[in-house]
């Protein structure tokens, strides 16, 4: 007889490196917080095995599925996820029981030469395949009086850095949390600036699911939540999931989190019942691939020092969607969201 305190954890993952740096970070905090092993359970989903670009495959969600299924089917009890690869409707099935702390959610440019984007020649080739990245880079390109030819790449982390080693590409722009997971972080020749160039909303961020009939289990991964994360991720999700009701441009979206919470008094007087209070900043970018437009705007609201209130997150989401559908994002159509 197995007792289900003491066996092992099976923990769902893909094969790529990525995925398997990512679990395996994750199954060494398992297993310190619970003193249980933990077995890496290896799934192929759809989106590993095609060759299909990503868009023709119906984009979000071909990483997860396969992962998912495993989760209900009770082959597996939890699985960890690029938070950015989950689509952003939570099924009721299965819970989020923990989102760690988070790694730099900007993007990286790896450059030929050692070069920064400002650097790249006219007519460049920089390889992407993200409509959300093109849109930011031809804007970019653009306000600096040249352009850039953006060419659909696939393939994981190494091959796709493999298109500048082999001199077929000037540049390609990668996620900086996936370079620094596989230990190539080193060869990005720019971290590009969220004024320039916004993430996708929740990269750099993992997510540990389980299913949520498992209520113990959930429970006790909840300990690696990072509550500040969470918010941030959470602002960026409703303001994706608002727009994808809205249109069906690409969206970059990032929140931070001020990082000295401030003091805000009670009417009982300046000392009593003080309440820490941290500042949200969120910003969102929707533009045409092609980077002729962009709307791009932001806001900033305050959070309770309440871990597990996330209802401020989500309104500020969902009301700076309004504020940029307003502003035109609503005319942006007929590009595919990826
Ligand atoms: N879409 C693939 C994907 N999903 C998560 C990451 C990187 C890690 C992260 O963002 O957390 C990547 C690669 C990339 O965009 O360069």
């Amino acid at each position: 007889m197995t007792d289900s305190t003491t066996r092992a954890l099976r923990l769902g993952t893909r094969r790529s490196k990525l995925a398997m740096a990512q679990s395996g970070q994750v199954a060494e905090a398992v297993r310190e917080l619970t003193g249980r092993p933990v077995d890496l359970v290896e799934i192929t989903t759809y989106g590993d095995t095609s060759r299909e670009h990503l868009a023709q495959i119906g984009g979000t969600g071909v990483f997860v599925s396969a992962l998912r299924d495993a989760l209900l089917a009770g082959e597996i009890d939890f699985a960890v996820h690029s938070l950015k690869d989950l689509p952003t409707a939570q099924p009721e099935t299965l819970t989020l029981a923990a989102i760690p702390v988070r790694e730099d959610p900007r993007d990286a440019l790896i450059a030929r030469d050692g070069l920064r984007f400002e650097q790249l020649p006219d007519g460049a080739r920089v390889g992407t395949g993200s409509p959300r990245r093109m849109a930011q880079l031809n804007a970019w390109a653009r306000s600096l009086g040249r352009r850039v030819e953006t060419v659909p790449i696939r393939g994981n982390i190494d091959t796709r850095i493999g298109f500048v080693e082999k001199g077929e590409l000037d540049a390609v722009v990668l996620a900086a949390a996936g370079l620094t997971r596989i230990g190539r972080i080193d060869e990005a020749t720019q971290l590009l600036s969220p004024d320039v160039v916004l993430p996708a909303p929740g990269q750099g961020a993992l997510a540990i699911e389980c299913a949520a009939v498992n209520a113990d289990l959930i429970a006790r991964l909840a300990e690696l939540d990072d509550p500040d994360t969470r918010a941030a991720v959470t602002a960026e999700r409703s303001l994706l999931a608002a727009l994808e009701a809205g249109c069906s441009a690409p969206v970059g979206a990032l929140a931070d989190l001020s990082p000295s919470s401030r003091l805000r008094a009670s009417r009982g007087g300046p000392k009593a019942d003080e309440q820490a209070v941290t500042e949200l900043h969120l910003r969102g970018v929707v533009g045409t691939t092609d980077g002729s437009t962009l709307v791009q705007m932001s806001t900033t609201g305050h959070v309770p020092a309440s871990p597990d209130d996330v209802s401020t997150p989500l309104n500020m989401g969902r009301e700076l969607a309004a504020e940029m559908l307003a502003k035109g994002a609503a005319g942006l159509m007929g590009e595919r969201a990826l």
